[in-house]
């Protein structure tokens, strides 16, 4: 089998004008980038926004190993079935993290037959989103040090700022920094810190925002540090808002590409889930939901996280209504989850399997107690074999949830026809019953322990010191109406990455807790995560190349 990029290079890719015209998108509804990348206008959404929405099917899947189970893969390869089918179908994506790709998981534009292009500048560059994301989140750190230093008329207290600086890559060092060292004018002595972009509020802002009008109203609400009065101050106290909306003026218009088949996808925005919300923008979805029949979409790692915050942050602030959610599963997974070590998961282990499927299981729970009709998917694997196929098909039927095997990966969207079935009559003959898992004035502790409780199957959460006052300011200051944006480990449902399967007698330990005000949710810190990843020890950058001819090597 060639590799990823072997594929995506090789592919031939219709004019990106010709893929829009597939959707009623006309030129004057483009901005292009090349041939093959564009941004769609303000205007196109006003042109369609009061058009039926087409059915809402999100991907996710079961608790991954550190690779990724194909859940962006089975999203592609789903597009693309969809297309030979007949359908007028549309993916929405989120964009690959620089951070990952030169770290351990690589890219993000799906894999084998089933990947969206350019992939190359959907991993690099893209359209600069990240860029400008980045831009605007630092533009407010230096305002905000150069307040400080031009005299604190607001009274910031330096042992009090919330807002740290980010950069899209795996940093470690950059995690706890001093900045102002130097003489008098090199600034005020301080601790600070880096996050990666897609760990940013201007990300998660970039990615709830309906429009520039919304997305202004929303950097002006970022809390960026607390007085010495201990009262909050904003963005908006800093004369931020026009300079890093402008910044943003282009990143918040949604970027069209293709699959290998030429199926469209929206990619726009992308937080991870461990660290963020772990979903594509809200206005790409709504308005992919006005272009096709149907869209699928994915939210970030295990169902547990990106499935959590899809169902209760995405959906409950945008008004998304989900009609299906896809699980998908690998056989991989399956034996990670039941204990066999990440070298090991090729070999044949019936009693890993049968060990590890728990974890399936409790997804499978889990998404149903959202209302939303659940089909889980087997991403096919080479290494896979016919005995651990039909025993997990056997589980899935034994508990009456739909299953289809995937072979996207091996052969696009001809591999998906199975699954793409499955799902259309799902569609057609289930009536999703969406509700979200908590309400909006739930206190902020009892939003915490339900998600602890009912998705991660723990006993309760406990709070530390700095939590328990963090969350008591958050709710003091009028926001304990929001929704919870749960930051945890994604190999475990618990917050302790070594308990794999479905652990149980567990509690969820939340070490602190802030409010992205901006985007509206707050963010509960469980465990050891950490909002900067690092490199490993072998980063696939030490892989990637380009030629003279300016052929790009290595990617995956
Ligand atoms: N069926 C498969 N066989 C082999 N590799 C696969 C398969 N599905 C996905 N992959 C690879 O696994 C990695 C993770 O896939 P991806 O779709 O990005 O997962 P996720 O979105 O869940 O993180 C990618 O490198 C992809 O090419
Ligand atoms: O936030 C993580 O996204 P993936 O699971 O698609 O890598
Ligand atoms: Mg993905």
């Amino acid at each position: 089998m060639k590799s990823d990029i072997e594929i995506a290079q090789e592919a031939v890719m219709r004019p990106i004008k010709e893929v829009a015209a597939a959707y009623g998108i006309g030129e004057d509804d483009l901005e292009l980038y090349g041939k093959y990348k564009a941004k769609l206008t303000d205007e196109l959404w006003e042109q369609v926004k009061d058009r039926p929405d087409g059915k809402l099917v999100l991907v996710t899947a079961i608790n991954p190993t550190p690779a990724g189970e194909g859940k962006t893969t089975t999203t592609v390869g789903l597009g693309e079935a969809f297309g030979k089918m007949g359908k007028k179908a549309i993916i929405a994506l989120r964009e690959p993290s620089l951070g990952p790709c030169f770290g351990v998981k690589g890219g993000a534009a799906g894999g084998g037959y089933a990947q969206v292009v350019p992939m190359e500048d959907l991993n690099l560059h893209f359209t600069g989103d990240f860029h400008a994301i980045t831009s605007a989140n630092n533009l407010l750190a230096a305002l905000l040090d150069n307040h400080i230093q031009q005299g604190n008329a607001l009274g910031i207290d330096p042992r009090q700022i919330q807002w740290k600086r980010c950069v899209d890559m795996n940093d470690r060092v950059l995690r706890n920094i001093v900045v102002g060292l130097g003489a008098k004018g090199d600034g005020m002595v301080r601790e600070d810190h880096f996050v990666i972009t897609v760990a940013s509020e201007i990300m998660a802002i970039l990615c709830l925002a309906d429009n520039m009008e919304d997305l202004k109203n929303r950097l002006g609400k970022i809390i960026v540090a607390y007085n010495f009065a201990g009262e909050p101050v904003t963005a908006e106290q800093l004369h931020a808002v026009g300079s890093m909306a402008a910044l943003l003026k282009d990143a918040l218009k949604p970027n069209l590409i293709q699959t290998l088949e030429h199926t469209g996808a929206l990619v726009h925005g992308g937080p991870f889930a461990n660290i963020a919300h772990g979903c594509n923008s809200v206005r790409a979805t709504k308005t992919a939901l006005k272009l096709a029949d149907v869209v699928v979409t994915e939210a970030g790692f295990g169902a547990d996280l990106g499935a959590e915050k899809f169902l209760d942050i995405k959906c409950r602030k945008a008004g998304l209504k989900p009609d299906a959610v896809v699980l998908v599963a690998t056989v991989r997974a399956l034996k990670y989850n039941g204990g066999v070590p990440k070298d090991q998961l090729s070999a044949e282990n019936p009693e890993a399997l049968e060990k590890g499927i728990v974890n399936l299981e409790k997804h499978i729970e889990n998404l149903q107690k959202f209302g939303v009709p659940v089909v889980v998917t087997l991403n096919s694997f080479i290494s896979d074999t016919e005995a651990e196929y039909a025993y997990i098909r056997k589980f899935c039927e034994d508990r009456g949830c739909e299953f289809a095997l995937s072979e996207v990966w091996a052969k696009g969207g001809e591999g998906g026809i199975a699954l793409a079935e499955k799902i259309m009559d799902t569609l057609e003959n289930k009536p999703t019953q969406y509700h979200v898992l908590y309400p909006d004035e739930m206190s902020l502790k009892d939003k915490i322990n339900t998600i602890a409780r009912e998705i991660y199957g723990a006993d309760g959460a406990s709070f530390a010191p700095a939590a328990a006052k963090a969350l008591k300011r958050i709710e003091d200051m009028g926001f304990g109406n929001l929704p919870v944006c749960m930051a945890k480990t994604q190999y475990s449902l618990s917050d302790d990455q070594t308990k794999l399967g479905r652990p149980s007698g567990f509690t969820i330990n939340v070490r602190d807790a802030y409010v992205s005000a901006g985007a509206g949710f707050v963010v509960a810190l469980t465990g050891s995560i950490m909002t900067m990843p690092g490199l490993p020890k072998k980063p696939a950058a030490d892989s990637i190349d380009v030629d003279g001819n300016g052929k790009i090597t290595g990617l995956f």
